[in-house]
This record gives structure tokens, C-alpha cells and sequence, in this order.
């Protein structure tokens, strides 16, 4: 059995989101488990970063409720965020971007930093960084906080393929190292299967395609199952991008 010990979950009931007389998420009712990673597919414009921001608490759904379950802290579960744009200050350097917002950590915050692939840099400016070096600080100072649930919004679009998969695969190697719940929105099929335990297909009509990863990790990209569902998925996101465009008449 998975333990699941110092795990948070979240259970949401019927959450809808309105932003004037556009009803964004309606009715949706979804049970996280403690521990699991769940990528959220979607057509663009669905809901899926109102429904990551609902989560982070960084925006009030307009109906429903959302219940922690799991191993729940005293004070409520937290819950960081990480964005396709790294978010970095410019003007501070690579250690003290990681530990923004936090006292007393600096070897905490250079211990991440070594697990991301980055030991020996904690004195660079962002600006002499690549971009998926960029992106391996924003995990680390998103990881410094010890989130109950981590949330990241296509925390690798900008990225080109190959730092993609070594971001991927970083990942994969830092969960394991920390477990935590992890949603995960992106556009990319590959990496949802490839990352996820469980794979959520978010349309104009709610959950339509909820899957189960079974395969051991790391997985093989090549594996014909993963291949079999990358197609079927692709299909509900164009049938899905169509529903949207005939709704909003774009
Ligand atoms: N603060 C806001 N005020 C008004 N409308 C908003 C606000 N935030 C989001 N929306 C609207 O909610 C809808 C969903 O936006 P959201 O960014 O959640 O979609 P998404 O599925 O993440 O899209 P994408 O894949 O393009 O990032 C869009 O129609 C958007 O215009």
C-alpha cells in the first residue's frame, strides 16, 4: 500500500469560476489523493490556470467548496505555484532568488539548488542563466517552501524539446527525492504521460477523460500504450478545442 504519510490531498465539490457572464469552470467535482501527480489536459482558454490559481488560493471559486484530505497540517495544506515565465528578480542573485520570501534557509536553498543541477552558480545573476537553468531555480525556490501541493502551469512551454525532456526528467528525479501532490497543467501529451500517475482531460464539459498511468517510472516514450493514449487524448483536445471555438464564436 502507498503510505500516505505527510501527504495532502484535495477533494473539490461542484467548483464553478464566473468572471462576469463568463462561466469558466462550472460544476466540477474532483478528488486529488494524497501523493499523486496529475497532469490537466485542456483546450486553450478552458479553465485550467483559473483552476491551478483556485487551487493555490490566489483566486475564490464563484461556487463549490475544496476540503483537504490526507495527512493535513494543523494550519491547512500550502500550495506554491510555478509559471512558465520563471518569475526571477533580476537584481538578486541565483541564492537569494531561490530563497525569496523565506529567513534563515541559505543551506537549504543551496542544497536545492545542487539537486536542480546547479551547484557552484549560487552567485550568478538570472540574466547569465539559460532558460531552463531559470526554470531549475523556480522549482528550487518553489520546492524551498515545502509545499503540501505543488502547482505547475506549463512550467516548461517556453523551453526547447531537448531542455524539455532534461527538465522532465529533473523533476522526476526531485519528486522522488520529495514527495508531494503535484498538478500539473499542460499542452504537451508526451509530458503528461510520461510524468503523471493520473491524466485529466479538462473540456467545456467538465472531466471527460480521467486516466490512470499504471507504468513504472522512468517511463519509455516509446511504449505503445503511452502511444495508444497520446492519440485517443489528442483527439478529445481537438474535439474539445472545437466545442470551445463554437462557444465562444471565435
Ligand atoms: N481575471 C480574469 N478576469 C476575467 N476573465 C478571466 C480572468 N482570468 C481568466 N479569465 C477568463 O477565463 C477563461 C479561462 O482562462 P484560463 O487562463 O484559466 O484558461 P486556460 O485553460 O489556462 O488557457 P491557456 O491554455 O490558454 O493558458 C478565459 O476565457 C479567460 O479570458
Amino acid at each position: 500500500m502507498t503510505t500516505t504519510r505527510g501527504l495532502v490531498g484535495l477533494e473539490l465539490s461542484s467548483i464553478g469560476r464566473r468572471y462576469g457572464d463568463n462561466q469558466v469552470l462550472r460544476d466540477l467535482d474532483l478528488t486529488i489523493d494524497p501523493g499523486d501527480f496529475v497532469a490537466i489536459l485542456g483546450p486553450s482558454g478552458v479553465g485550467k490556470s483559473t483552476l491551478l490559481r483556485i487551487l493555490a488560493g490566489l483566486e475564490e471559486p464563484t461556487s463549490g467548496t475544496m476540503t483537504p484530505i490526507g495527512d493535513v497540517p494543523a494550519g491547512g495544506p500550502t500550495a506554491r505555484m510555478m509559471f512558465q515565465e520563471d518569475r526571477l528578480l533580476p537584481w538578486k542573485s541565483v541564492l537569494d532568488n531561490v530563497q525569496l520570501g523565506t529567513k534563515g534557509q541559505r543551506d537549504k536553498a543551496a542544497e536545492l539548488l545542487a539537486q536542480v543541477g546547479l551547484a557552484g552558480r549560487e552567485k550568478a545573476w538570472p540574466a547569465e542563466l539559460s532558460g531552463g537553468q531559470r526554470q531549475r531555480v523556480a522549482l528550487a525556490r518553489a520546492l524551498l517552501h515545502r509545499p503540501d501541493i505543488l502547482l505547475l502551469d506549463e512550467p516548461f512551454g517556453a523551453l526547447d524539446a531537448i531542455t524539455r525532456v532534461t527538465m522532465q526528467q529533473l523533476l522526476e528525479g526531485v519528486l522522488a527525492e520529495h514527495p508531494r501532490t503535484v498538478l500539473l497543467v499542460t499542452h504537451d501529451v508526451e509530458e503528461a504521460l510520461v510524468l503523471a500517475d493520473r491524466v485529466l482531460l479538462l473540456t467545456p464539459q467538465g472531466i471527460t477523460r480521467d486516466l490512470r498511468v499504471p507504468q513504472s517510472r522512468p517511463r519509455h516514450r516509446g511504449d505503445a500504450q503511452l502511444a495508444a493514449w497520446k492519440e485517443e487524448l489528442l483527439d478529445g483536445l481537438l474535439e474539445a478545442d472545437r466545442a470551445v471555438h463554437a462557444a465562444t464564436g471565435s
